[in-house]
């Protein structure tokens, strides 16, 4: 009997017919992708034929077909070498492979496509299943034909979306739920009466943010550029706060106070912005922009670890006194918070904000878009053709 829950048990039959499946797809070796062989600027990127083929190494882990990629900042950082100490580290903890390279490195961390192979442990998908992801940082990314993933980390891609409107969303998508649920303790039932900022909602982070507090009732105060407005008002912001229209701490002052803030600008707008919330109320200040990789490239994991562990305690001890939270957020995979992300968006409650969609050979133009600045939502690439994209 076949079970379609996310840890159900596979039958005697699917694992043959996914054995028989396997064989198959082990035709490819190689693969087309863009990769980089060093750290560095846009002309790093190289376009290959001859991309290792992805290989499931784990009985839990599928092989997506990859028909479109989104871009995030994370994409651009990591092109120039950011996080590269501690995602090295994370991607081969024990060293099995033996090598000291990460490299050729394959970015992108949104991927819309299909299911091609399934381990002998994955129940919950099957060859040909249409599915949406957000790709971990330290796993080959979805700029290439094809991409191997955890089957927990993949979620069935809703319906009413095509593949490039799909790949918009899984990592701000996770990155927001990590955040504002895991982190800021949020969820549809305890939301109706919340004053919630987002800090930058022009975003792919904010633009999504923006929907899933509104569908779960919540009050929500913007941040973003004047002729962002438009855009945030149309997906639901309630109050817009013009930061070009400066100070744009005073303007917020005099609002009425929040019970949550996603912060995802950092900088100085930490010195004011845990002032706008409500004291001993539990109210919580969560940032995106943490040191937290910068310190481990730079120190090392055990000293940047240490380092990390001190400014977060003192920062979060300080504000403790004044009655408010002080947080980091960070990006989280998960297949289950794409699954309910999946109901809102085939209900209409959340849609997709494409900003600019680029053909695979132009992927280095998709970077400079990015690298640019100003989102306003994402930036996508095709990467298979499918009929009617
Ligand atoms: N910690 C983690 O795990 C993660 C961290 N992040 C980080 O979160 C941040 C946001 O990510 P993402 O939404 O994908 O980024 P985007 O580049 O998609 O969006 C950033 C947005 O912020 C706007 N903006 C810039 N400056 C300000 C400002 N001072 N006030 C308000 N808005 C501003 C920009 O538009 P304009 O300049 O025109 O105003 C743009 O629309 C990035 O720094 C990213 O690295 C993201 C995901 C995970």
């Amino acid at each position: 009997m076949l079970m379609s829950s996310r840890h159900g048990a596979l039958s005697t039959a699917m694992h043959a017919h996914y054995r028989a499946f396997s064989t198959a797809t082990r035709r490819h070796t190689v693969m087309h992708a863009w990769v980089i062989d060093k750290y560095g600027d846009n002309s790093v990127l190289r376009f290959t034929k001859n991309a290792s083929f992805p290989i499931i190494d784990y009985p839990n882990e599928v092989i997506v077909k990859v028909h479109a990629a989104g871009l995030n900042p994370i994409d651009i950082n990591m092109r120039g070498g950011y996080g590269a100490a501690t995602l090295k580290m994370k991607r081969d903890p024990l060293n099995i492979k033996r090598t000291d390279s990460e490299f050729p490195l394959i970015l992108g961390r949104d991927v819309s496509g299909v299911i091609m192979e399934c381990g002998l442990d994955v129940s919950y998908f099957k060859p040909g299943d249409e599915v949406w992801a957000a790709v971990p940082p330290w796993k080959q990314g979805s700029l290439a034909e094809f991409v191997v993933l955890s089957a927990n980390e993949v979620s069935h891609k809703p319906k009413s979306l095509s593949h490039v409107e799909a790949a918009c969303m899984p990592y701000v998508a996770s990155t927001a739920w990590s955040v504002l649920v895991n982190t800021g303790g949020l969820n549809k039932d305890n939301c109706a009466k919340k004053r919630i900022l987002i800090l930058g909602g022009s975003g792919g982070v904010g633009t999504f943010a923006i929907q899933l507090l509104k569908s779960w009732g919540a009050h929500v105060t913007v941040t973003c550029s004047q002729n962002a407005e438009h855009l945030v008002r149309g997906i639901g912001a309630d109050d817009v706060v013009d930061y070009t229209a400066r100070p744009v701490e005073k303007t917020l002052k005099s609002l009425e106070n929040f019970d949550l803030i996603l912060d995802s600008i950092g900088g100085e707008t930490e010195s004011w912005a845990l002032s706008l919330l409500k004291p001993w109320c539990g109210a919580k200040y969560v940032t995106l922009v943490t040191p937290f990789l910068r310190n481990t490239d730079q120190l090392g994991l055990a000293d940047g670890m240490m380092r990390s562990g001190v400014t977060i305690a003192t920062k979060a001890l300080k504000h403790l006194t004044k009655g408010v939270h002080y947080r980091w957020g960070f990006f989280a995979p998960s297949g289950s918070a794409l699954d309910e992300i999946c109901e809102l968006v085939d209900a209409g409650k959340i849609r997709p904000v494409l900003q600019e969609q680029f053909a695979f050979p132009r992927v280095p133009r998709a970077f400079q878009k990015v690298e640019g600045g100003h989102a306003r939502g994402k930036t996508v690439v095709t990467v298979a053709r499918v009929q009617g994209e």
